[in-house]
Order: structure tokens, then C-alpha cells, then sequence
């Protein structure tokens, strides 16, 4: 099976690896072309521009940054509408909201070509590993149609119906995330202020109701202060940013999601967006101790 890729980041340079160690023809594509170099020493090809992609390729995946960028390769000079057309698909694969995904279903089938969105839980390694969860929805005929290459990219794919419902599921899973590395964060320092050791903390958590992988993944390294990026920290705001618009469109009050929404604008504006999203915890310890007179 031949695939276009457009995306080369964290996440698109495991998954279009992937493809390729898996037998299927890679054209990639990303905005700074030198990105491309990795990929074609493991057999990919490249092309020029997202549109020559698509020309090429059948099935075209993006994986991009936010909606901005997502718009920016369909819409923009050389982009994929300049070339797509019936009989070929567009899988948009970057978490976006609902309304960035619904436009770009609109201009794609305008044009005669398939549409369907598909982001994805889980971070570098389970990109890495083929072990990302599929949240899709759209055109079902291009679902039945890419899923080998789904298969090769995850561990299970969900085909959520109507374009749009694949943006909210990822968006609700990750306002639960950046809710709970901000109460973690907060439980560490509280921890480490109360005179307790942090790590035993870790063991503790992981042995009981509340222990989960992100907890133990994440706790070590965010004790020592380490937070090379899996997830951009920026990444994480934006979904944050996006879920509580979806909250207000939805009348949905979430004060929790609000509050990490802040912590993570917080961590942004000290510097740290291109850091791991655990990076947060670094707002939180850097809020001064209170006193302890009072
Ligand atoms: N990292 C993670 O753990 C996960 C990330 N995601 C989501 O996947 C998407 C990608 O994430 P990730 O790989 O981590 O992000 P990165 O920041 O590592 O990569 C972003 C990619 O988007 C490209 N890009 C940014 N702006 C534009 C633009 N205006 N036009 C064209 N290309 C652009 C970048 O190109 P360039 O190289 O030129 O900058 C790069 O290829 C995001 O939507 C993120 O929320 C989803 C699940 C997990
Ligand atoms: O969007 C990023 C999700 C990261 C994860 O699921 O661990």
C-alpha cells in the first residue's frame, strides 16, 4: 500500500517510521524539509509541496500541530486541495476541534475526495511501538479502506461516526489528562513539603486505585526535574484551550479543566512550552511556600 505523509514531528516521524518498517511506500512530506532526510534513508521518498503529495498518493495522513497548521496544508499555496480529487482520501490524524475538522471535510469532499479524521491517545513510544489508540470518524469507506495502516500505527481503532467526534473523544481524553498531571504535580510538592520523600509517594499510588501509566511513567523523571518532550507542553495547552471551548459550547462548567488550563498558560509564559507537558509541575513548585506562621 502506498501513503503520503505530511508531518514529520515527535509523532509523525514514529508513525510514518512505522509505515516503512512495515512494507508500505512512504511519500513524506514536512515544512522544514530537512526532517525528511531520516525518513528517506529508511526508504521513504519525498515530495516537494502536500499537493504533490496527494497527486502521487492515494491515501494521504497528515499529523500537524494544531488547527492553524492543519488549515495551513489544506487550504495554503501548494496544498492538498490543489490536487485532491475522487478516488483519493485525505486522513487527518493532528488533534484538532470538531469545527477545524468539519471545514476541512467540506473542501475536501467539495472537490470529489474522502475525508476523515483520526487522532490518536497515546504519546512517542506508543507511536513508536505501533501502539497508538484511533479515534476516527467520517467517510467509513476510507476507514475500511486505511485500516492496515491503522493496524500498523495502533492497537485498536474506533470508528466514532460523523467528522467531528473523533476531535471531541481526543479532546475530552486529554482535558482528563491535563487535569490529572496538574493534581499529580501538585500532590509531589505537597509531598515533598510535608517532609515526605516523593518516590515513596510513587510506590504508594501505584498500588492502589489510582495508579495508572501516566503516573509511572512520568513520576521519576518529573522528581528529577527531567521533561525532554513526548508531549509539547504547548500541545497540551492547546488541547486544553480547545476542550473548554467545547465545554462552553456544550454549557458543560469544568472549574477543574479551567484551573489546569491556567497552569499550563503559566508554564508556557516561564518558557517551558517545548518541554514535556509534565513540565507543568515546574509552575507549581515555583509558586512561593507559604508561610509557615500563619
Ligand atoms: N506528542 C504526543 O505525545 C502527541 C501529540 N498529538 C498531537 O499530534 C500532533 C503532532 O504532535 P507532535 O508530533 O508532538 O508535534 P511536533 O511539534 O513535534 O510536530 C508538529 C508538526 O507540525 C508541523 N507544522 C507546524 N506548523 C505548521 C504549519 N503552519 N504548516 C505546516 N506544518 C506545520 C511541524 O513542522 P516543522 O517541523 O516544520 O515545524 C511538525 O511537522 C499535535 O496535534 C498533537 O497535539 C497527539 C497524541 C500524542
Ligand atoms: O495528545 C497527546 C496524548 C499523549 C498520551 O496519550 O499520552
Amino acid at each position: 500500500m502506498e501513503v503520503g505523509f505530511l508531518g514529520l514531528g515527535i509523532m509523525g516521524k514514529a508513525m510514518s517510521m512505522n509505515l516503512l518498517r512495515h512494507g508500505f511506500k512512504v511519500t513524506v512530506w514536512n515544512r522544514t524539509l530537512s526532517k525528511c532526510d531520516e525518513l528517506v534513508e529508511h526508504g521513504a521518498s519525498v515530495a516537494e509541496t502536500p499537493a504533490a503529495v496527494v497527486k502521487k498518493c492515494k491515501y494521504t495522513i497528515a499529523m500537524l500541530s494544531d488547527p492553524s497548521a492543519a488549515f495551513s496544508v489544506v487550504f495554503g499555496k501548494d496544498g492538498i486541495l490543489e490536487q485532491i480529487c475522487a478516488g483519493k482520501g485525505y486522513v487527518d490524524m493532528s488533534t484538532v476541534d470538531a469545527d477545524t475538522s468539519t471545514k476541512i471535510n467540506e473542501a475536501i469532499t467539495a472537490k470529489g475526495g474522502y475525508f476523515l479524521e483520526a487522532p490518536v491517545s497515546g504519546s512517542k513510544k506508543p507511536a513508536e511501538d505501533g501502539q497508538l489508540v484511533i479515534l476516527a470518524a467520517g467517510e467509513k469507506a476510507l476507514y475500511e479502506e486505511v485500516i492496515p495502516a491503522f493496524n500498523v500505527m495502533g492497537k485498536k481503532s474506533f470508528y466514532l461516526g460523523q467528522v467531528g467526534n473523533g476531535a471531541k473523544m481526543k479532546l475530552v481524553v486529554n482535558m482528563i489528562m491535563g487535569s490529572m498531571i496538574n493534581a499529580f504535580s501538585e500532590g509531589l510538592v505537597l509531598a515533598g513539603r510535608s517532609g515526605l520523600d516523593p518516590s515513596v509517594l510513587l510506590d504508594v499510588l501505584d498500588l492502589g486505585g489510582i495508579a495508572n501509566p501516566m503516573f509511572r511513567l512520568k513520576g521519576p523523571t518529573m522528581i528529577q526535574g527531567s521533561h525532554s518532550p513526548a508531549f509539547p507542553l504547548k500541545h497540551q495547552q492547546k488541547d486544553m484551550r480547545l476542550a473548554l471551548a467545547l465545554g462552553d459550547e456544550t454549557a458543560t462548567s469544568m472549574p477543574v479543566a479551567a484551573a489546569a488550563n491556567e497552569a499550563f498558560k503559566k508554564a508556557r509564559s516561564m518558557g517551558l512550552g517545548d518541554l514535556d507537558f509534565s513540565a507543568v509541575y515546574e509552575t507549581v513548585k515555583a509558586l512561593e511556600q507559604p508561610s509557615q506562621k500563619n
